[in-house]
């Protein structure tokens, strides 16, 4: 059922001229076909999600719209006009098309209205004086944030959600016909994730078209007026809202019947021995102390609106530190304090940062270092790294975590933006930690390498590793965790068991203080 023609049939049922028209797009990096063929057609005031399994071929086709990359055959009509290339990513803004990532494309050092007006005196077509600037990046950001940040804050000072919901102001400020969001929504908090909602539907009610592209199905299900997926580089259908059940998306998607989730998202541990203990720590000066304690075999979710607490927590368990109190490791160690990554490390602690970019990821070495960074002396012989061996290591984690991939040697930035995640979840488990500590990892993977990655935490959870897991997915939390700890303003507010844990109880938490529920 894919739509191909200009004339696309609205929500409204109307008939209009798409705004943007790809027309049997085909592209190949070397031997990788990232787009076997890709026809999407955009209407008017409509959003139009793109949803397919990581490396499906989605940000390839958004770069090919955006002028990014010539396609090798296809066309790309524009406004009616026909171009066999959109001419590089300012002829594609001067057509209104704008992109905003998922990759925090920011410059840390600068400040707010610097990030927010970044790039763009080049392309609008008349100046933006200074004060209009500020009026109007403030105006943006308040539309976007409960809590705008001063415009002179430098951006590292910032949040992930903040800094992300930066890059989505600034898309928004080019006032685009066409804005196309390459799941910019993954580090977005509820809050911010509901409020730029709101603004799509105001953009498109004035005639502003969205590209949305998420592994979010809820998300997708909330926005979208019709959907296309993506499968193995193909476009596969185009749906109405509507026609869209989750079920079958899944279904094109994977070309299998497989749903999430399945039962072993739903067993849950008793839990062991005690392996990890917070004491009276302090999240904030001045904040209320909170007791935890971690057991083998146990999957601990943290959750809150981005910024409260839950993030310092995580770390804090890794040994980067608290403002008070102590964390401890469990009976094995006998109380041993952490408060270093290296007394983490020595604890068999493995922290997976959240961030790819910068905090995780050596953009310039090959898939298989990136995997063995933290793993090398294990493939060493007689002072050698034997790249035979670090091979045999990683295949059984491509395999397990279905990573897309080349060759192995290939440069770990020809992958798409999920599968360098699963590498660098794959490089953590390879150290076989007793405790493993991620922070929100499954950002950017598919509905089906989640549901393996939820089978393969289960698993590691039933042979006694502990895990606490920051999530900014709802439905992850009520779907796999054991129990799961709410925060707010820098202090735990709610605990919510397993059997206390839904969509509803777990979303009224996070706004609600000092309600703590009891098992
Ligand atoms: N610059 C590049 N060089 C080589 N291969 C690439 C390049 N960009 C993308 N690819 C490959 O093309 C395929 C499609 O990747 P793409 O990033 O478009 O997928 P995606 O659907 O956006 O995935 P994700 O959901 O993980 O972001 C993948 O196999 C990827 O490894």
């Amino acid at each position: 059922m894919i739509t191909s023609s200009t004339e696309t049939t609205q929500s409204t049922g109307a008939a209009a001229p798409a705004v943007l028209d790809a027309r049997g797009v085909v592209k190949a990096f070397g031997a990788t076909q990232a787009i076997a063929e890709a026809t999407i057609a955009v209407a008017p005031g409509e959003v139009h999600a793109l949803v397919g399994e990581n490396g499906s071929g989605k940000s390839t086709l958004v770069k090919i719209l955006t002028g990014v990359h010539p396609p090798d055959a296809g066309t790309v009509v524009v406004d009616g006009t026909t171009l066999d290339r959109v001419p590089g990513p300012r002829g594609a803004s001067r057509h209104g098309i704008v992109t905003a990532f998922q990759e925090v494309l920011v410059v840390p050092a600068q400040t707010v209205g610097e990030n927010l007006w970044l790039g763009v005196d080049g392309i609008l077509r008349h100046r933006v004086g200074r004060e209009q600037k500020r009026r109007r990046g403030a105006a943006i950001l308040a539309e976007l944030l409960v809590e705008p940040p001063p415009l002179d804050r430098p951006v590292e000072e910032l949040s992930l959600s903040v800094r992300q919901a930066c890059c989505v102001a600034r898309a928004l400020l080019r006032d685009p016909k066409v804005l196309i969001l390459d799941e910019a929504t993954s580090a977005l908090d509820i809050a911010t994730r509901d409020r730029l909602f709101d603004v799509i539907r105001r953009r498109c009610s004035a005639g502003c078209s969205v590209i949305f592209i998420s592994h979010r199905m809820d998300e997708v299900d909330e926005i979208a007026d019709r959907v296309t997926v993506m499968r193995a580089g193909r476009t596969v259908a185009t749906l109405e809202r509507g026609q869209a059940r989750t079920e079958d998306l899944v279904r094109l998607m994977t070309g299998s019947g497989h749903l999430v989730p399945d039962e072993v998202t739903r067993r849950s541990s008793a839990g062991g021995a005690v392996v990890l203990r917070a004491r009276d720590a302090r999240l904030r000066a001045g904040g209320a102390p909170l007791g935890f304690t971690l057991r083998a075999g146990e999957i601990v979710g943290l959750a809150g609106l981005d910024g409260h607490g839950q993030d310092r927590f995580l770390r804090g368990l890794g040994g980067f530190g608290v403002a008070g109190g102590e964390i401890l490791s469990g009976d094995a160690q006998a109380g041993r304090p952490i408060s270093t990554v290296a007394d983490a490390a020595a604890c068999g602690i493995a922290y997976l940062p959240r961030e790819r970019r910068g905090e995780a990821l050596f953009e310039s070495l090959s898939i298989l270092r990136n995997f063995a960074v933290a793993t090398l002396p294990a493939d060493r012989r007689a002072g050698l790294v034997a790249d035979r061996r670090t091979v045999q290591r990683f295949l059984p984690f491509v395999e397990r975590l279905g990573i897309k991939l080349g060759r192995v040697e290939d440069p770990i930035r020809s992958l798409s933006g999920g599968n360098q995640q699963k590498v660098v979840l794959a490089r953590w488990l390879a150290a076989g930690p007793r405790i493993l500590l991620l922070n929100d990892p499954t950002r950017g993977i598919d509905l089906g390498a989640k549901r393996d990655l939820y089978g393969l935490l289960r698993e590691l959870a039933d042979d006694g590793m502990a895990v606490v897991m920051l999530s900014t997915e709802v439905d992850e939390h009520v779907e796999l965790m054991d129990r799961v700890l709410v925060f707010r303003e820098h202090e735990l507010s709610a605990e919510l068991t397993r059997a206390q844990l839904s969509r509803q109880t777990l979303v009224s938490a996070f706004f609600r203080s000092g309600a703590t529920a009891h098992a």
